[in-house]
């Protein structure tokens, strides 16, 4: 099997599976045997064409002269897996871009559609020019932020122009929903939405955190240098950001539980609780287990953890993750639809919800297209009634953290508004906005101190 084929094959899975697009790969991968450098162009593809659909659509149906309806699914796979070839990746030469994907059309079981491929794939790599711009324009394609952002020149006008029509530029040329661009438009204003366009579309940095129970961040970079890795500390005293990726098993230390990958705005998390040893804490959404084992850590490993999630499989994971770090005092709770989280005091809460993922579209490629703005209404309310059912359980003077790794007000300082008014006494005691790109993904996290005397709704 060829990469492109292997990509090929894990768009179409895509389409009708409701995992994450990053557990397909792997999946595809683990199957597949594929050199490193294949993987990594596996990965690239289907990360470029989920996250650039809606641009490689703006290049491609123009030349596609048959109703949209009657062009096979997986045609148009190959004929995006093309398109983003020829605009996006400057490694591949136009002819193999073009000769490399027309072949695929056999692979998806269509060999009958070569010739329309070709035809299309042709027209696309015309389009194409080797010249870049600083300037948005109907015929600059957004490319990449660099130390400056860049936009490829195209032969011919195929995108809306910005000014006339800004919202309709940032979708076709950012490839987000119209809904998603109307939104972080009127919110954002013309330059950060480019910027966040820009920082969703490139691959994100790998951060890991450092074991504090298993090493320091120093030692563990010396040993990352002695096998030729780069990587710098973050703000954040565990952090480290590679300069490069790398299959996260066959870094030093895996198996030894030295780090866990976890990205930086996750860090600060864990962090604003501030657990101490003895702490009997509850996560109320713990899978897979990212904070739970940072809470650990933080508190010297002499932490109880209650940690909860209603997804048995990814409760496993929570498990897995607390063996590989050698992390004690992890009780999993599997949380039946509609039952009660458990009642008890506890010293502390986190309340890591689940969100809209608005702040992680770069690493969950899918999210921009499953995501529907409907869909906000039922999140708030679930995420009010668990940052509810936490405070609630926390003794007088105890903490509670509510985070989500979405950049929506409405479901971060939003719900919390709510839930202070609603509960006498809770406070605010301190809030954080992490900005996508700055220096990691976007989300929030807010601490609040449960009354000395226990909360009661005001009415
Ligand atoms: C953002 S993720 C948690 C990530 C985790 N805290 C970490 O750092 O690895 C949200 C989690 O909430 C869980 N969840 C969904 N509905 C829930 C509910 N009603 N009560 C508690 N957890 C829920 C999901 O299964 C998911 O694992």
């Amino acid at each position: 099997m060829t990469a492109r084929q292997a990509a090929a094959d894990i768009l179409h899975r895509s389409v009708s599976r409701d995992g994450f697009v990053a557990d397909l790969i792997d999946d595809q991968l683990a199957r597949a045997p594929l050199s490193p450098q294949d993987r990594r162009f596996v990965t690239q593809l289907v990360f470029g064409v989920v996250r650039r659909r809606a641009t490689l659509d703006a290049l491609v149906r123009p030349f596609v002269n048959r109703a949209p309806s009657t062009v096979d699914d997986r045609l148009w796979d190959v004929l995006h897996l093309g398109a983003f070839q020829l605009a996006f990746l400057t490694h591949v030469p136009k002819h193999a871009a073009v000769n490399e994907t027309v072949s695929l059309a056999a692979h998806v079981g269509l060999p009958q559609a070569t010739g329309f491929v070709n035809g299309v794939l042709r027209r696309v790599a015309d389009l194409i020019t080797d010249a870049f711009t600083e300037t948005p324009g109907p015929a600059a394609l957004p490319f990449d932020a660099g130390a400056e952002p860049r936009f490829r020149v195209l032969a011919v006008p195929m995108l809306p122009d910005p000014v006339a029509d800004p919202v309709g530029y940032l979708a076709a040329g950012f490839s987000w929903p119209k809904w998603l661009a109307t939104r972080w438009h009127a919110r954002y204003g013309d330059w950060e939405a480019a910027r966040l366009g820009f920082w969703f579309n490139a691959a994100p940095p790998l951060w890991v955190r450092t074991n504090k129970l298993r090493t320091d961040r120093e030692s563990y970079r010396l040993q990352l240098a002695a096998a030729m890795i780069d990587a710098e500390p973050g703000s954040h005293p565990q952090s480290l950001r590679f300069a490069e990726h790398h299959p996260v098993r066959d870094l030093p230390g895996y198996a030894a539980g030295d780090f866990a990958v976890q990205d930086h705005s996750s860090m600060l998390v864990a962090s604003a609780l501030n657990p101490q040893p003895g702490n009997r804490i509850l996560d109320l959404c713990a899978a897979p287990g990212g904070k739970t084992t940072h809470l650990a850590e933080l508190a010297d490993n002499r932490a109880k953890i209650v940690a909860c999630d209603p997804d048995a499989r990814r409760l496993e994971t929570v498990t897995a993750l607390c063996q590989r770090l050698g992390i004690k005092g992890v009780e999993t709770v599997q949380l039946k639809e509609g039952g009660d989280p458990p009642a008890g005091p506890f010293d502390a809460a986190l309340v890591d919800v689940p969100c809209s993922n608005t702040g992680v579209l770069g690493r969950r490629p899918e999210v921009r297209w499953r995501l529907k703005p409907t869909e906000f209404e039922h999140l708030i309310r679930l995420q009010t009634k668990l940052l509810i059912q936490a405070v609630e359980r926390v003794k007088p003077g105890g903490v509670v953290v509510y985070s989500t790794c979405s950049i929506e007000p409405d479901e971060n300082e939003g719900v919390v508004a709510v839930v202070v008014r609603a509960l006498r006494g809770l406070t605010l005691e301190a809030e954080h906005h992490s900005v996508p790109g700055r220096p990691s993904d976007g989300g929030y996290w807010a601490r609040l101190r449960v009354p000395r005397v226990a909360p009661h709704p005001r009415s």
